[in-house]
């Protein structure tokens, strides 16, 4: 049977975190029915891209008519370079990880670009515009992140630093950087599940190079911001989103007190 979408909370029609929280919720229901179906590998990897896609899509739609959509799983529609508002959204990261049962490290993100939004403010400033709010869902194991209520990262439980990483492409300079931090890599699926276990406390950075897109981390980033984690490009420089070519191929997403040590090694090791 499909998941019939539920109306948001009233409160969704005027706030945007709260419609980001409930978007990314409702698909998430729409991908563990779908794991539900009997389907495998390359097919189920698809029939979640699609359905969650196609459920976002719609939903967006019907309540923020005038917004554009950057998407995944869609065709990138240019109108967004002069929209006021862009939705950006992944419908299904973690493809792979979704595909193998009973595994948890997949999401649904969804985010929200406005122009004019950060404008110098710091490291978070887009120049253009810049994300005002995100979630990620992480539906197999019921939790959602939100800017609405932006998690509240603990005090580190670990003795060492824990780097989270890719399964299946870690790049090959985090091993060196490991043994600068003295740290550990934990790989693990999904670009948001890996931010969010920054906040979550089940390790302490996520350093990324060598591809990824807007969709990968607007939505995860998004929120460690209004976590108080620290976010940039490899180089220091700040994320920006709703560009013309959304090929975002590195990020730094980690606790504040880390950021200097890890910039540093990887300005001072040439790291691409
Ligand atoms: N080198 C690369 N080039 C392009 N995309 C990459 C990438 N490494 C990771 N990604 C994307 O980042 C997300 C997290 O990947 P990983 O779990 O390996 O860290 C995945 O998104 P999707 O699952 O939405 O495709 C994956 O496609
Ligand atoms: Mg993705």
């Amino acid at each position: 049977m499909t998941h019939e979408p539920s109306q948001p909370p009233a409160s969704a029609a005027t706030d945007d975190h709260v419609l980001a929280a409930w978007l990314a919720e409702e698909a998430g229901r729409r991908l563990l029915e779908v794991r539900e179906e009997g389907l495998v590998d390359r097919e189920l990897k698809d029939a979640g891209d699609a359905a969650a896609h196609e459920l976002l899509v719609a939903l967006l739609a019907e309540h923020r008519p005038h917004d554009a959509v950057l998407s995944e799983e869609g065709k990138d529609d240019k109108v967004r370079l002069t929209s006021q508002r862009v939705w950006i959204i992944d419908p299904l990261d973690g493809t792979r990880e979704f595909s193998e049962p009973p595994r948890e490290d997949w999401a649904v993100h969804v985010a929200l670009w406005e122009r004019g939004a950060g404008a110098g403010a710091g490291a978070g400033a887009g120049g253009e515009g810049d994300l005002v709010a995100g979630a990620v869902a992480q539906p197999a194991l019921g939790e959602t992140f939100t800017t609405g209520a932006p998690p509240v990262v603990p005090l580190s439980t670990s003795e060492s630093v824990r780097i989270a990483v890719s399964r299946s492409r870690p790049p090959q300079f985090v091993h060196g950087l490991a043994r600068e931090l003295d740290a550990q890599l934990v790989a693990m699926g999904s670009a948001g599940v890996k931010v969010l276990s920054v906040a979550r406390d089940v390790t302490d950075a996520y350093v990324h190079a060598g591809g990824q897109y807007e969709w990968d981390s607007a939505a995860p980033v998004a929120v460690a911001r209004a976590a108080g984690l620290f976010t940039s490009r490899i180089d220091g420089t700040p994320l920006r989103y709703n560009q013309d070519d959304v090929y975002l191929p590195d990020l730094v997403v980690c606790r504040p007190e880390l950021a200097d040590r890890i910039l540093a090694w990887i300005s001072d090791n040439d790291v691409r």
